[in-house]
């Protein structure tokens, strides 16, 4: 895709994430790697209402080259694309349900969602929660990069996931499968559940390529 076709789909994710109540107001950010940078998504912009000459282009170097200040996530970004030479898009939302389970205590560090269902495992594995940070606290880049090097999803404490995927399609589809799962965990409290047992996901592993 030329970078002109990745500035219309970077507006078209957020304005279908916007509209589904995935980024509501200005938050959330969503990125694209390009051969010799990167294009963002302005800080303080609405997803829902993103203009394709606005985005924030950014060199190799991480420097603005062109369009709106980047989103205050910028280093996060990239710091995640340098762990993942595989990543060509990454998603970050404030959608509801996975935030409300980023503030919740007595989560498993190591993996926040149960493997409630064969998609969730097939789109997202396993998701570690990261400490809490300030939004764009450049800390927060150094304490994702060994977590990422091991998990394209992550969950930011108190603040919301962060995906990658080969391209932004395949980020974006895998946030959306994330903020359902956190939905079902949150409406399956208390209620007795069977989650997926390790024979069934080895068999999505084996079935699915899956490197989780
Ligand atoms: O939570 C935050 O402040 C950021 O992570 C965010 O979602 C929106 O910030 P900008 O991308 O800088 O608008
Ligand atoms: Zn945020």
């Amino acid at each position: 895709m030329n970078e002109s076709a990745l500035r219309e789909q970077i507006c078209e994710c957020g304005r279908v994430l916007y509209q589904r109540g995935l980024a509501p107001g200005s938050s959330g950010n969503i990125s694209v790697r390009l051969d010799d940078g990167w294009l963002l998504t302005p800080t303080n912009a609405c997803l829902g209402r993103l203009d394709p000459a606005r985005l924030s282009r950014l060199d190799a170097n991480g420097r603005l080259v062109s369009g709106d200040a980047p989103t205050k996530e910028a280093f996060l970004h990239r710091a995640m694309y340098e762990e993942r030479g595989g990543a060509g898009a990454i998603v970050h939302l404030h959608s509801t349900h996975a935030a409300a389970v980023s503030c919740m205590a007595g989560l498993d560090a190591c993996d926040c969602l149960p493997p409630l269902t064969a998609y969730y495992v097939m789109k997202i594995g396993r998701l570690p929660l990261v400490p809490y940070h300030r939004p764009g606290d450049p800390a927060l880049a150094e304490a994702i990069r060994d977590i990422a090097k091991r998990h394209h999803a992550l969950l930011l404490a108190n603040h919301g996931p962060v995906v990658a995927g080969k391209d932004l399609d395949a980020a974006m589809y895998a946030a959306e499968e994330l903020e359902e799962t956190a939905k079902l965990f949150l409406l399956l409290r208390n209620v007795p559940t069977s989650p997926l047992n390790a024979a069934q996901i080895e068999e999505l592993k084996a079935a699915f390529h899956l490197d989780i």
